[in-house]
């Protein structure tokens, strides 16, 4: 097919997609460019997009150096590049050499954000095919710093920013964006940045991470996801009066201020996107984590992270772990240091798996589980000065003060950390738990590496080798009186991909906690053998893509089963249409 516009030099012409070469087309809003379909291979489709030098700063269509020489030819590109032409493989080669040469974490983290910036498909090409090397580099915990000095190393705005300036246009701002057909939208207010606290507009950093492993791990088209930002200021004075600060110099607005900007922009969004764009909830402060979930839970398709996510990945983790420790999920006895959003969020879904496992009601499943907050043991003498999300774990007991006092009164078999502050998880503490448990289930969740509650050398070596082990950032392997230990990462990382992938995939809706329960047990059934063998209660991040699509298979299959999916007919295999429906990096031809 000939271009109508290639007259067009510098600015929009048509690129024409060799139909043979590319997995193109697209089913109707869905993936548009990652699927093919019959009719597609006989119609090769066109869009426009800049050709010329513009197109080699245009990050979603630029392949650099490997523009084939008609590309070149037919795309005026021709004495704009080397004449040398790669291809994707060898262009990986090379980035990925030059990334393992920087020792600092963050260079690598600009290279990787300077990449995606120049060159999307390169950039998810690295993503996927080196996951467990460069996760940490785009994710926790080189994201964390990279928020703390998002304005040093600011370079172009990489999602949508709303400040109380914008109030009253949102939904003129969201038409500023130039992608219209989105399908996630990952949100933060920058009020609780992983364990690092109030980063305010700094926290940019990730919803952009994130929606990078919606696209990599979930298989979701770049140009569907949304990173916003909601900046209402911050109560961090070091930022505040940091001169490279690039958010609203205010302290936060609260109240109704707060919540009115909060409301216009979840009303924006369903206007402009529609119902099935699922906007997930990252990083809020507990105070408005719990609100927001409520009041939009059932008018919109709203899932929260570190609530939702964090719990169906430890669940998975626990379920995992009943082959290493034994027993079953209503024998354990549990104990959170931290009762937020994750230790809540989890909580409530273990009780509420047991419940359904054991026929036996939710406030009685509850009470096996319990919580130790800032101020110690969540007992029911404190009910009354207790936030709400809270109370159903205030058991009857004496008061403990402390985290090793409760350990010692409690005896849990699983100990949870997810209280967002580093190195509380005492050589005392781990002693006594494994005092009672011959395999104590030990989880630091917090995020990044130095938020963790332990690291895994000191869960290993004060277990004495005997410590189940995982954790939200990743460690290294250990080794121990001669023995190599792998820890696993009980990240939400393992969830949140795939569990967006089966709502978009079905048209869900609304988000049901039994879809949670659903991709947890997908997740715990990816775990193999050889997994367990190694001691990991978490299968590697190297299969996380067919991991993903078993994820948004079982979650899209709750959602028809639920009433919830409202793309119709079912798929038959919804394992394979998940897997066909993912975004892929492998360049396309253009002719
Ligand atoms: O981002 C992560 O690594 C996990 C997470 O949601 C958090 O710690 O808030
Ligand atoms: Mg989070």
């Amino acid at each position: 097919m000939e271009s109508t516009m290639k007259e067009m030099r510098d600015g929009v012409s048509v690129l024409d997609l060799d139909p043979k070469s590319t997995v193109g087309g697209g089913v109707e809003d869905v993936y548009g460019e990652d699927r093919a379909t019959e009719d597609q291979l006989v119609t090769p489709w066109t869009f426009s997009v800049a050709s010329g030098y513009s197109l080699l700063r245009d990050p979603q269509h630029n392949k650099g150096l490997a523009f084939t020489q008609n590309e070149r030819d037919s795309h005026y590109l021709r004495g704009l590049l080397p004449p040398a032409v790669v291809n994707q493989e060898l262009q990986e080669r090379k980035l990925m050499n030059s990334i393992r040469q920087y020792q600092v974490p963050l260079q690598k983290y600009v290279a990787m954000m300077d990449l995606q910036e120049r060159n999307q498909r390169l950039f998810y090409k690295l993503l996927v095919d080196n996951v467990e090397e460069l996760l940490p580099v785009v994710y926790t915990p080189t994201v964390g710093e990279a928020c703390q000095k998002y304005g040093s190393i600011f370079r172009r705005p990489q999602g949508l920013y709303i400040s109380l300036n914008e109030k009253g246009k949102i939904l003129e701002v969201l038409k500023n964006w130039p992608e219209r057909s989105i399908q996630v939208i990952v949100v933060t207010d920058g009020e609780r940045i992983l364990g690092l606290g109030d980063l305010g507009c700094q926290g940019m950093g990730i919803p952009v991470g994130k929606l990078a492993l919606y696209t990599a791990l979930g298989g979701l088209r770049p140009s569907s996801c949304l990173p916003v930002t909601i900046d209402v200021g911050t109560n961090n004075e070091e930022l505040l009066n940091n001169e490279f600060y690039i958010g609203l110099r205010q302290r936060r607005a609260t109240g109704k201020e707060y919540s009115e900007l909060l409301h216009e922009f979840m009303t924006a969004v369903k206007q402009n996107y529609g119902e099935k764009v699922l906007v997930q909830f990252e990083d809020f402060a507990n105070h408005n984590a719990f609100d927001l979930l409520a009041k939009y839970g059932t008018t919109h398709l709203v899932f929260n992270d570190d609530i939702q996510g964090t719990a169906s990945v430890v669940l998975a983790g626990v379920v995992a772990a009943l082959n290493l420790i034994g027993g079953s999920l209503n024998e354990h006895k549990f104990l959170f240091l931290g009762a937020g959003e994750a230790g809540t969020g989890i909580a409530e879904l273990i009780a509420l798996e047991v419940s359904k496992r054991t026929k036996v009601p939710l406030e009685e499943t509850r009470k096996k589980i319990w919580l130790v907050d800032s101020k110690g043991l969540i007992v029911s003498s404190r009910k009354d000065s207790l936030q709400h999300f809270k109370q159903p774990w205030a058991h009857e007991h004496e008061p403990v003060k402390d985290l090793l006092s409760a350990v010692k009164a409690i005896k849990p078999t699983v100990l949870i950390g997810s209280s967002g502050v580093g190195r509380t998880f005492t050589k005392e503490v781990i002693e006594a738990v494994s005092s009672y448990n011959e395999k104590p289930l030990i989880l630091a969740l917090s995020n990044p590496t130095s938020q963790s509650e332990c690291t895994a050398e000191e869960a290993y070596t004060w277990s004495e080798g005997r410590a189940i082990f995982a954790s939200g950032s990743p460690f290294d392997p250990f080794e121990y009186n001669g023995k190599v230990y792998v820890s696993g990462q009980a990240n939400n990382a393992y969830i949140f991909p795939g569990f967006g992938l089966g709502l978009v995939i079905s048209g869900a809706i609304r988000v049901h906690d039994d879809m949670l329960l659903a991709a947890s047990e997908a997740l715990a059934g990816q775990v193999s053998k050889e997994n367990y063998d190694m001691g990991l209660i978490y299968p590697p991040f190297s299969n996380i893509r067919k991991i993903s699509a078993q994820i948004a298979a079982s979650v899209a299959a709750k959602a028809y089963e639920l009433g919830l999916a409202t793309r119709l007919p079912r798929p038959a295999d919804l394992f394979k249409y998940a897997e066909s429906c993912m975004y892929t990096p492998n360049y396309r031809s253009y002719r």
